[in-house]
């Protein structure tokens, strides 16, 4: 029987419940570029309730959600949206506004608890000058994917909001994770975007739906968004067998969030106790744990080889750090295991003392100082590399 794999990749590694399944399979359908799929229509509709706004479109990924809405909002050529410097959009989507949509991307640091300091926000900003682009957006992201998951408060995202409208901007927020910030912060999440006037929401990230994301705004908004889909090629026909699984997603998952969190959290303070682990689990706001390794000599990239030989996947977060994240197919009982695999890959050497005797064959001493030795180690009489001239020996490892 194969062995249960413990998958802390991400958050959008969930398999399709057998309640998504279902309605997948008996999902009312029809062609949703001649605008009539029901499912779909029933799922947006619900969306745009959910989230506060007017209206609401399905797109195939986070990234095509973040391009439409970052399109629809800079549709004037030499416009320039500002956003953070460790962005999922700036960082993970290919430059897509720039390569595809001609908007110029003004970055602002992210600081670790994934805002953008409000007085570097408007220093940003670029009102119609000869030299300049246009500013016309600004992005936010919540959670914060690069950061760690963090939740940006509704009071720092209403601020933005406010410089966004003062300055005749608008304001788009990748919402992959809203409602894991949602619940995190313990706000609505309609209240949580009031201020913005386009979100894209995963909902294949922790919800666990197998595809897709929604984007919500202004009827007008979401008009052209939905033009700009199928320009992207994102016609997508008998999509409500996807909006039936999400539609489940929304419904089944939400309410699973905390426990994620929980568990993240938990996760976090285990690490906390393995000597050669650093991990700040105070800092664990939502789904994910990153933490690093003391030992200069297990990067994240091998440690993650090393999980995954017992089964443990997990993801280097950046040069330094490894990222677990959490999802609701993830059970206490895989965290403890999670968390043994990491205390035994520590405890463990992973690079044995080890000698390499480098020999100069072009040296015919060495050839017959060679020959002597093997003689002599087959007669057990000596340790190979002691008695050859021309042997430089060096060791590794501790
Ligand atoms: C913060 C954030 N935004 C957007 C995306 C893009 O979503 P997708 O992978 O569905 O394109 C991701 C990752 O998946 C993400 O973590
Ligand atoms: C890497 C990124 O694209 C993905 N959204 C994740 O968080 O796993």
């Amino acid at each position: 029987m194969a062995s249960k794999v413990v998958d802390l990749r991400s958050d959008t590694v969930t398999k399709p419940s057998e309640a998504m399944r279902a309605a997948m399979a008996a999902a009312d359908v029809d062609d949703d570029v001649l605008g009539a799929d029901p499912t779909a229509h029933r799922f947006e509709a619900e969306m745009a309730a959910v989230m506060g706004k007017e209206a609401a479109l399905f797109v195939p990924s986070g990234t095509m959600g973040n391009l439409i809405s970052v399109l629809v909002h800079c549709d004037v050529r030499g416009s320039e949206a500002i956003l953070g410097d460790n962005s999922h959009i700036h960082v993970y989507e290919n430059g897509g506004i720039s390569t595809i949509g001609g908007v110029h991307p003004r970055t602002v640091k992210n600081n670790p608890d994934g805002t953008m300091d409000i007085d570097k926000i408007v220093a940003a900003i670029r009102h119609p000058d000869l030299h300049y682009p246009t500013t016309r957006l600004i992005c936010l992201e919540n959670t914060h994917g690069n950061t760690g998951g963090k939740c940006l408060s509704v009071e720092y995202t209403d601020k933005v909001g406010e410089i966004a409208k003062s300055h005749g901007l608008k304001l788009h927020i990748d919402g992959a994770r809203i409602f894991n910030a949602s619940v995190a912060l313990g706000v609505p999440v309609d209240r949580l975007v009031k201020a913005a006037d386009s979100v894209s929401v995963c909902l294949s990230k922790g919800l666990g739906a197998p595809v897709g994301s929604v984007i919500v705004g202004s009827k007008a908004f979401i008009d052209k968004a939905r033009i700009l889909r199928k320009t992207l090629g994102g016609g997508m026909r008998q999509v409500g067998v996807l909006c039936a699984a999400a539609h489940v997603a929304v419904r089944d998952t939400v309410g699973k969030l905390a426990d994620d969190h929980r568990k993240a959290k938990a996760l976090a303070e285990g690490l906390k106790k393995i000597e050669q682990i650093t991990v700040d689990s105070a800092s664990v706001e939502t789904n994910m744990v990153f933490f690093e390794v003391m030992d200069p000599r297990i990067s994240p990239d091998k440690l993650c080889q090393v999980l995954e030989q017992d089964n443990v996947l997990a993801l280097p977060a950046n040069s330094k750090s490894i990222r677990f994240v959490i999802h609701y197919q993830i059970s206490d009982a895989d965290v403890g295991y999670a968390l043994a695999c990491v205390e035994v890959c520590e405890s463990l050497d992973p690079f044995p003392s080890f000698t390499v005797i480098a020999f100069d064959f072009s040296c015919d001493s060495t050839i017959s100082c060679f020959q002597k030795a093997i003689k002599e180690l087959l007669e057990g009489s000596t340790e190979l590399g002691h008695s050859i001239n021309g042997a430089t020996k060096s060791s590794y490892g501790h």
